[in-house]
């Protein structure tokens, strides 16, 4: 086979290995490059952070450890008696990882399928749309193509005062792979994966302390659902300290000892472990020879317009290693694009239609604008809202905590905002993204019939809230 494709795709993350496979049904002769090597050292391994090491093996995690939680401390109130649950973390180890072989070797089968070229080793753009390809012996090839995808990803940021050392300072991968349960474990961070990997090993017994700099619990949701989530994780056990900034971490005597200063002072804390969760930047080492004719901005971001086109000809970039959220189902939406906007289509990415979720339990997720947004800019808006504490399914489910609350704009009604803190919020937002996608207002939801009794109930009570009319709870607004 000839070394010049319509498309070369470098990663095969979701951003990556989804493009490839769309431009491959497109008709184009399509390779994918990845350097994941298998631990022994034999095979390519494909799927990227979120299949390997980060939103699929975090979920295993995050199953297992919520169904010990419930058996161990909620089964007993609904009748169930489950005595002396115990776990075991190398069985819970072993299934995770098993999950992860089963979807990264169904890529492998979706690209024989789709006709996807995958080719071992670390791809480096070179000026005039070439690859050197470079194999795990070192040895280079060039490829050529009419079209270039740059889908590379993302590494979790190192910090100065805590370097990782993979046994007691780790980032978000190493925190997947304890052999034990931490008995006190510290987190450095409460973004997403602080929160989440946090939740895991609080649920199977660790003692969670989570350091977070900002005075703002997750400053990019809806502060009302904010604050709701904040209760029910303090309520839970975990340790979240507003305003703490981590300024150093040293291993003394197999523990992590932490310095941290808040609005108090100068303060030192000790760990068993200490998991490192304040980021990502994009990953772009060795990717770009001088002359490639792509351009960085000041953060380190590949320099994309709108349709992920960089300025050089025929070279685009998708997913974390562009502007935009960090997210494998974004990176996935812009590879679809791109495919077809090589094809010859003229699609666009909705960037305000792109759903968001922290996976703890409660679950939160959201799409489009919160109200502190709606304020900033000065617009009008009507809020609706829906306690799970008064959905019969929730409280069936012993799941009544939290919320479902809808904005939308007060002139056209149409639905501007959509968050979600409670029992699966990451389904239930996808609600919200359709009505928003297809612009339906708030009433066009209210007046819509959702099953009973179901959790999306809350989702119809609170549209129906918007315009004062919730049937199940006193209306913060008076119906006109
Ligand atoms: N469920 C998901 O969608 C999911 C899961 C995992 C990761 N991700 C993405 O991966 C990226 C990285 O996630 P993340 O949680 O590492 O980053 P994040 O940006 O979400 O959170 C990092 C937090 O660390 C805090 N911080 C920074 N330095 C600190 C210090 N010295 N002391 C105390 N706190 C400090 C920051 O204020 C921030 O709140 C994000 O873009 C996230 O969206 C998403």
């Amino acid at each position: 086979m000839s070394d010049k494709y319509d498309v070369i795709v470098i990663g095969a993350g979701p951003g990556g290995y989804v493009a490839a496979i769309k431009a491959a049904q497109l008709g184009l002769k399509t390779a994918c490059v990845e350097s994941w090597t298998s631990e022994d050292g034999k095979a390519q391994v494909l799927g990227g952070t979120c299949l390997n090491v980060g939103c699929i093996p975090s979920k295993a995690l995050l199953e297992i450890s919520h169904k010990f939680e419930e058996s161990s401390h909620d089964f007993e109130m609904q009748g169930i008696i489950a005595k002396d649950v115990k776990m075991d973390i190398g069985k819970m180890m072993e299934r995770k990882s098993g999950i992860v072989k089963q979807l990264t070797g169904g890529i492998a089968g979706l690209f024989k399928s789709n006709g996807v070229t995958s080719i071992h080793g670390h791809g480096k753009l070179l000026a005039n749309r070439k690859v050197e390809v470079t194999d795990k012996d070192g040895k280079s090839k060039t490829y050529e193509a009419e079209n270039i995808i740059l889908a590379t990803g993302s590494k979790p940021i190192q910090i100065p005062p805590a370097p990782f050392d993979g046994e007691y300072i780790v980032d978000s991968e190493g925190a997947l792979e304890f052999t034990e349960v931490p008995k006190r474990l510290g987190v450095i961070g409460a973004g997403v994966i602080g929160l989440e990997l946090g939740s895991v090993w609080a649920r199977l017994g660790a003692e969670v302390t989570v350091l977070e700099a900002q005075d703002t619990f997750l400053p990019a949701v809806d502060q009302q659902v904010a604050k709701d989530a904040l209760k029910q994780f303090q309520k839970q056990g975990l340790n979240i300290v507003m305003g703490a900034r981590m300024t150093g971490a040293e291993v003394k005597r197999k523990l992590v000892n932490v310095n941290y200063e808040d609005s108090k002072g100068k303060h030192e804390a000790k760990f068993d472990k200490l998991i490192v969760a304040v980021g990502r930047r994009p990953y772009t080492d060795n990717l770009l020879s001088e002359d490639s004719g792509v351009q960085m901005d000041e953060r380190g971001f590949i320099f994309v317009d709108d349709n992920c086109k960089t300025e050089a000809p025929g070279v685009w970039a998708i997913g974390d290693v562009v502007r935009g959220p960090m997210l494998a189902h974004k990176a996935s939406e812009e590879g679809i694009m791109v495919a077809e906007r090589i094809a010859g289509h003229k699609p666009q990415v909705n960037y305000d239609c792109i759903p968001n979720v922290v996976y703890t339990f409660p679950e939160v997720a959201w799409v489009g604008k919160t109200e502190e947004q709606m304020k900033a800019e000065g617009e009008e808006y009507n809020v609706g809202t829906f306690p799970f504490a008064a959905n019969g399914r929730a409280m069936a489910a012993n799941s009544a905590s939290g919320l479902v609350k809808i904005i939308a704009d007060a002139k056209t009604d149409r639905i501007v905002g959509f968050h979600v803190v409670g029992p699966q919020a990451s389904e239930i937002v996808a609600q919200g993204v359709i009505a928003m996608e297809f612009g339906s207002s708030a009433e066009d939801l209210a007046l819509t019939c959702f099953a009973h009794p179901t959790l999306s109930e809350s989702v119809h009570e609170a549209a129906l809230a918007v315009g004062g009319g919730a049937i199940h709870i006193a209306n913060r607004r008076k119906k006109k």
